[in-house]
């Protein structure tokens, strides 16, 4: 039996994701959730697992280190990689939204818009005819409209918390992302047994 090696996200997703593979009956090792360990063997389901951050999950699939993985369909929005879409897996759920202050007009020039996600914001507001600059931020994106730096953001919302207690209201929204199962093309041909064998059970888990 092949081995699988899996690109799981570290952070917000892992949680979900690790339950996900427990509940369809993976035998997890304990150091794979409570550990540092970047590379983490299962032996009994011949995984291996490598834990990375989420935007570059689909790198990894892309370039065959990794066989398959999770990622954000906001990372695959942005990045556009190489890779097969599985499965969504209807985990870590939030959405893409437009947000900036109150009560206000974009300025009529060339309105400034602040993301972690140029791609997605430059794809969405072509597609409405609008001519922006992009400002390209790394995080605490909300920042940006507070101190005149844009007169909008796209960022993530989840619970809408971190536009409230900064003051910003949300626009519009985008799209709605959940995680998704993603495969190297090259793996899924040649470990197809394998990988559609997991997909069954994942599936199995998400519809329950
Ligand atoms: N409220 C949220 N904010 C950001 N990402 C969310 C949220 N809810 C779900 N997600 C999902 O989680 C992924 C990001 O996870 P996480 O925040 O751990 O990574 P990150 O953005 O690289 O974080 P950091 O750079 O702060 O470590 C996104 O790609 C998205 O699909
Ligand atoms: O609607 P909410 O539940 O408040 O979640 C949305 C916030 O969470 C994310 O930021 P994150 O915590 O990842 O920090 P960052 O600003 O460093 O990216 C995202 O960029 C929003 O700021």
């Amino acid at each position: 039996m092949d081995e699988l090696t899996i690109a799981m996200p570290k952070g917000r997703i892992f949680e979900e994701a690790y339950e996900l593979l427990v509940g369809a009956g993976y035998d997890l090792p304990k150091e794979l959730d409570d550990s540092r360990k970047l590379i983490v063997e299962a032996p009994n389901e011949r995984f291996r697992f490598i834990l990375a951050k989420p935007m570059d999950v689909p790198t990894y699939v892309e370039h065959g280190v990794a066989d398959i993985g999770i990622a954000g369909k906001d990372v695959l929005l942005e990045h556009d990689r190489d890779v097969h879409e599985l499965l969504d897996l209807g985990i870590s759920a939030c959405y893409i939204a437009t947000a900036g202050l109150p009560n206000t007009e974009m300025n009529e020039v060339t309105p400034r818009i602040a993301t972690k996600y140029p791609a997605v914001a430059s794809r969405y507001y072509r597609s409405k005819g609008e001519q922006v600059e992009i400002i390209e931020l790394n995080g605490s994106i909300e920042l940006a409209p507070l101190i005149g730096l844009s007169d909008r953001i796209v960022d993530i919302v989840s619970t809408g918390r971190t536009l409230k207690e900064n003051g910003l209201v949300e626009y519009e929204k985008i799209i709605d992302i959940t995680s998704r199962l993603i495969a190297n093309p090259v793996s899924y041909r040649l470990k197809q047994q394998r990988i559609t064998e997991l997909v069954d059970k994942l599936r199995e888990q998400v519809t329950r």
